[in-house]
């Protein structure tokens, strides 16, 4: 077998609405068609209750396949759950408190295309910085336009890991791979595969493997 060319790997986000009645079994044949560091469960509308279902369903069809499970928005609820971690943005509460409460989980934080946010999280203890958005998207409003460029900065000067996220797609990621992304965090290209979310992972993982890596 060949050596892979780069170390970044595949960060799954769930689609924004999810039926809980099959949404489980669609997860699971999707994460044993590949590899998949983590997943994000990301359910902007969901009231609370509906939340804690969802969490309770699928956070052990992540955690029995070795995929770490995190949450979106909601440090105090990932540690309460059993998640493996939380995302945070710039909104959603004090960053610092949420890496005491959290500890040795994963803390991620959305950094947007900002060189500053990317250095204040990564002094205060985040597991990595989050990078967006690459690409136009339609699963999000994005307000904010990175380029490949703030991957090769990060990445050549600092330890803490880099998500690139928004519109990655296997066509367009290799420059991702390229800059020095650690990890590619997708919905759509997944999800929204014509072929299905397995096809969509096992494209992403080939167009992942298939990049060069960085020149270090
Ligand atoms: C891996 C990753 N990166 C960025 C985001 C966006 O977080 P945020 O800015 O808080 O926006 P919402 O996701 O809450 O709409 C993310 N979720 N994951
Ligand atoms: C959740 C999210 N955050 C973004 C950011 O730029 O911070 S872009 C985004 C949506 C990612 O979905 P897709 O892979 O379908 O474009
Ligand atoms: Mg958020």
């Amino acid at each position: 077998m060949a050596a892979a060319q780069n170390d970044c790997r595949l960060y799954l986000v769930t689609p924004p609405r999810i039926d809980l009645a099959r949404f489980p079994d669609d997860l699971a044949r999707t994460l044993d068609a590949g590899d998949c560091a983590c997943l994000q469960l990301r359910l902007k509308d969901a009231p609370p209750g509906e939340l804690r279902r969802a969490i309770d369903a699928l956070r052990p069809v992540a955690q029995s396949r070795g995929v770490a499970f995190l949450l979106n928005d909601d440090a105090a609820l990932a540690k309460e759950t059993g998640c493996d971690g939380a995302h945070l943005g710039q909104e959603d509460g004090d960053h610092a408190a949420a890496r005491a409460l959290l500890g040795e989980m994963t803390l991620g934080i959305t950094c947007h295309d900002s060189r500053h946010l990317a250095m204040r999280a990564g002094e205060m203890g985040a597991d990595y910085v989050a990078f967006g958005a690459f690409f136009p998207t339609t699963t999000k409003d994005a307000q904010h336009q990175a380029e490949t460029d703030l991957l090769e900065w990060w990445s050549s000067i600092f330890e803490i890991p880099c998500v690139a996220i928004g519109g990655i797609t296997a066509a367009n990621c290799a420059p991702l791979v390229t800059a020095g992304a650690d990890f590619l965090a997708v919905v759509g290209a997944v999800w929204n595969h014509p072929d299905g979310a397995p096809e969509g992972l096992r494209a992403m993982n080939a167009a992942i493997a298939a990049a060069p890596g960085p020149a270090r």
